[in-house]
């Protein structure tokens, strides 16, 4: 089977050192380790409110990374601007909500399709690769064709906060029926959000899924294993799964 490839988000490095207005723990130092350790690539969210990562970090990190950068953000005029002065490998849109703790569904590509088609325009513009996150939702996945999106990004959040039993059996359904689907339109399908160490298996078996995305679960083990130990950790399981 086809290598699955790793996107270590580190967002929440950038959560604790904003904690108490420190330059530590530095999300630039946190991408190196993580690239040395077998990240394939680093995804970070420049969010509106600048609650974890920050412009200093998109910067810096478009400077020194060794793999590629993968800059989250909403579909505003601000954040494209950022997006085609940085000029990212990717540029994954996202929903945004400033109230939100996290994020809390997928893209509706479908239901703004015009703006969708003008920002994914833009960033191929600029020469960046583009992907939407979106849930596994056909319909969804049709406007990202429709829109000229190469990549997408499957939301596994719904699995991911599922209770074991049917309910998440049927989320993980409809991430692989959308997968399939996807792959069969010509998109490269990426999935992420609120995968961990335990329910990552499932969704990395899925052939058609090229890259995962997982940052709070990974950043999380750091505390106790070291950033390189969580990283090759989470790098071992996804190459157990394609097995
Ligand atoms: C889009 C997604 O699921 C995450 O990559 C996103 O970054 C979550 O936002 P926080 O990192 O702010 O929790
Ligand atoms: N797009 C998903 C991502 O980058 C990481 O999400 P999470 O693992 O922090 O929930």
């Amino acid at each position: 089977m086809t290598e699955l490839l790793l996107g270590v988000n580190i967002d929440h490095i950038a959560t604790l050192r904003n904690a108490r207005g420190t330059r530590y723990p530095d999300p630039v130092q946190a991408a190196f380790v993580a690239e040395q350790a077998g990240a394939d690539g680093i995804t970070v969210h420049l969010r509106e409110d600048r609650r974890h990562i920050t412009d200093r970090d998109v910067r810096m990190l478009r400077e020194t990374l060794q793999t590629r950068m993968n800059l989250e953000m909403a579909v505003t005029e601000e954040m494209l601007s950022i997006a085609c002065d940085t000029v990212p490998h990717f540029c994954c849109l996202v929903p945004e909500k400033r109230q939100e703790v996290t994020t809390e569904g997928g893209l509706d590509v479908a239901g703004q399709q015009e703006k969708l088609n003008e920002a994914v325009r833009r960033l191929n513009q600029a020469g960046i690769q583009v992907s939407l996150f979106i849930d596994p939702d056909q319909q969804q996945i049709d406007a990202a064709v429709t829109a000229g999106a190469p990549y997408i990004e499957l939301h596994t959040g719904a699995y991911a906060e599922a209770e074991e039993g049917p309910t998440r059996d049927a989320e993980l359904e409809r991430i692989r029926q959308a997968a399939e689907y996807a792959a069969s339109r010509g998109l490269k399908v990426n999935a992420g959000h609120g995968l961990t160490y335990h329910n990552v298996l499932p969704v990395a078996a899925i052939p058609q899924i090229y890259e995962l995305n997982i940052g709070h679960a990974i950043i999380g083990q750091a505390v106790f294993s070291g950033l390189a130990g969580a990283v090759s950790e989470m790098k071992a399981l996804l190459r157990e799964a394609r097995r």
